[in-house]
């Protein structure tokens, strides 16, 4: 996308014209006798969805024929999207979407709702305060994130790469299953340990990401989690099982003080690896009764993901929003298919 320099700084000032519909009709007139290749048009907030602001934009929309309205949420509104988008979308003809503030709490749900609204794809996301954090649009990580997983199918493709051919059946048995058990948290470290460089793999493994494993700080990372498997190999396989559990409540002061002391750690440290166990076993829960289709079929593989864990994350009005379960599919399938903002603005005039 070239956007032209454009040396007019267009406002009320200049014209002492105090008519937004005119200043926008008369700014775009100037620009594009600049030959500017991109004029952008920035109506007034919204905030309050007033009728007359909605008709001054419809004014401006008619008096500037624009060849792209994008309709621009901010991810923390939430449920609220649906009707925002909604009243935009009778006004105007939204075309497209943009999502900023990403970098915020919000995972952005109420995208899907605007998406839904105004059956437009979102085309770039806000992460942050300044230009370079203004990003295209890419379904995949909206999703992870919406799931509060990594990317799915960049741990499938490692899971096929790194996981002996005999055990993948197991362990993808195990995934679908749903009980994530420490001995499975052991079995990832100690696969996650083959994998290196361990920092870009980290990111990929749903659960793992940046608490375990920040930026920067790999080689730490890696010492905690050699750390974690000593205190593992600490556990006892007689009797209760310690590593096969999914009961925490086993969990009693004199088997952490055991496991302290046989694996030389201090007691608050076997809290906190149990802690983490207790944090990937929340969202290893949200893969139960996944279809985990063969490698190949990793798009189908996000797709169904995507649809069937989406449903499970989601508020409930939102769903209702979306349709339903039907709904939620069609609307991953439609942004699955989304061009990407590039072929987007390649396609305006
Ligand atoms: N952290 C973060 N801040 C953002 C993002 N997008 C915008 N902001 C900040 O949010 C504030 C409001 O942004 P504006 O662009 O003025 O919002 P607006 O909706 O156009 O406001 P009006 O001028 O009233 O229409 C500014 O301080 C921006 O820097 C984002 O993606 N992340």
């Amino acid at each position: 996308m070239l956007v032209a320099r454009c040396s007019v700084l267009l406002g009320a000032a200049r014209y002492m014209e105090s008519d937004p519909v005119k200043v926008a009709a008369e700014g775009v007139e100037t620009f594009k006798k600049e030959n500017c290749d991109l004029i952008i048009v920035d109506t007034s907030g919204r905030h309050k969805q007033e009728a007359a602001l909605f008709e001054e934009m419809r004014q401006v929309s008619e008096a500037t024929k624009p060849d792209l309205i994008i309709f621009v949420m901010d991810s923390g509104i939430g449920q609220a999207a649906y009707d925002q988008a909604q009243a935009f979308k009778q006004s105007v003809s939204v075309g497209a979407v943009i999502v900023t503030k990403m970098d915020g709490h919000a995972k952005g749900g109420g995208a899907l709702s605007a998406v839904a609204a105004t059956k437009s794809p979102v085309i770039f996301i806000g992460t942050g305060e300044h230009m370079d954090e203004f990003e295209v649009f890419d379904v995949k990580p909206f999703v992870s994130r919406l799931l509060g997983m990594g990317d799915w199918s960049g741990f499938m493709d490692k899971i096929h790469e790194v996981v002996p051919t005999d055990q993948q059946p197991e362990l993808l048995q195990k995934l679908t299953e749903g009980s994530f058990t420490l001995r499975i948290m052991y079995e990832q470290f100690q696969n996650i340990m083959k994998m290196g460089p361990i920092g870009q793999v980290f990111s990929m493994i749903p659960g793992f990401s940046s608490e375990l494993m920040p930026k920067g700080r790999e080689q730490e990372s890696q010492a905690k989690i050699k750390r974690y498997m000593y205190m593992m190999d600490s556990m006892t396989n007689e009797g209760t099982h310690e590593l096969d559990s999914t009961n925490l409540k086993l969990m009693n002061e004199s088997r952490i003080m055991r496991i302290a002391r046989g694996s030389g750690r201090p007691v608050v440290e076997v809290m906190e690896m149990l802690e983490e166990y207790k944090r990937l076993a929340k969202v290893w829960s949200k893969m139960k009764g996944l279809k985990i289709p063969k490698k190949g079929e990793m798009s189908a593989l996000s797709r169904n993901i995507n649809a069937q864990h989406m449903s499970k994350v989601l508020p409930p009005q939102i769903m209702k929003q979306l349709g339903g379960m039907g709904g939620l599919q069609n609307l991953m399938k439609q942004m699955g298919n989304m061009g990407s903002a590039k072929d987007m603005m390649n396609g305006l005039p």
